[in-house]
């Protein structure tokens, strides 16, 4: 299998009070091409550093990041990345802030920006408010328009920093399903930070486990659980045993870090 993203021996240090912090410590990490990578840990183990670097918005101290093995030295159109926060021109409709990255794209003929905007703002479930400016929509609608925009520009990677942390339980598990068709239609590489580690294990081939001070990696858990996942899949046992797991190795090194302070 083709490696996609390759973090190696990869650091990141922060000057916090006149002395380094250590964020990310030495991780290794190499994600497929079109794998489903979902990184879990507690507050502060250095997720969204890990993902920040993978996507050239912060440098590495120590070690290096590639994709298709070239390191990365800053953002780049192969890249897609999704914050938690949604960031959305308040002057443009739902379809103009999708369109807006199909803009920069050289070679998109207006018709093409039109259909590809369309066929996501459809697929996130916002086809009645195409024309609605963001401040009238709800905060999970601004969040799927986010999504759509992301989509839209189709990068080959997919960085998501929590992003459907804001949305309530039933559009996020929604949001998961879209995710997963949206990736299996057009095969796309993720890596996907979440808290909740039950959408970890649905998205996920691998959950990758952090532990903190310093960021490190603690334990891959490979998911078996075949594609398309549905509802059956989030109810069977074999994804019990492993969301038990992945609880378990997130809990007990949180304890850990609790005793050793
Ligand atoms: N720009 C920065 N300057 C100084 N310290 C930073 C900076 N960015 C992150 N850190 C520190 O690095 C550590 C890792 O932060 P990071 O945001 O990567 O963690 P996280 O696992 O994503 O946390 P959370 O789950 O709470 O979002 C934290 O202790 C944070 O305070």
């Amino acid at each position: 299998m083709t490696t996609k993203i390759s973090f190696q021996q990869t650091s990141c240090a922060f000057l916090v009070n006149g002395a380094d912090f250590l964020a990310v410590d030495r991780v290794d990490l190499d994600i497929a091409d079109r794998e489903v990578v979902t990184v879990v840990g507690p507050s502060g183990c250095g997720k969204s550093t890990l993902l920040n670097m993978a996507a050239g918005l912060v440098n590495p101290t120590g070690g290096q990041v590639y994709v298709d093995g070239v390191p990365v030295r800053e953002p780049g159109p192969e890249r897609g990345v999704i914050f938690q926060q949604y960031a959305l021109f308040p002057w443009l409709t739902v379809r103009s802030n999708v369109e807006f990255g199909l803009t920069l794209q050289r070679g998109v003929s207006r018709a093409e920006r039109r259909r590809r905007a369309q066929h996501f703002i459809d697929l996130v479930g916002l086809t009645d408010f195409a024309d609605a400016l963001p401040k009238t929509l709800s905060g999970g609608m601004r969040q799927r328009c986010a999504i759509a925009r992301a989509y839209a520009v189709n990068p080959s990677i997919l960085l998501m920093d929590e992003p459907f942390g804001a949305l309530d339980a039933l559009t996020r598990v929604q949001m998961q399903d879209q995710l997963l068709r949206a990736w299996s239609a057009e095969q796309r590489t993720i890596m996907f930070i979440t808290h909740d580690v039950d959408e970890a294990v649905y998205l996920a081939n691998r959950v990758v486990v952090m532990a903190a001070r310093p960021g490190r990696i603690k334990e891959i858990i490979p998911v078996e659980l075949p594609y398309p996942r549905t509802e059956a899949h989030r109810l069977s046992p074999e994804f019990t045993e492993i969301r038990n797991r992945v609880w378990h190795a997130v809990y007990h090194q949180a304890l850990e870090e609790d005793r050793a302070t």
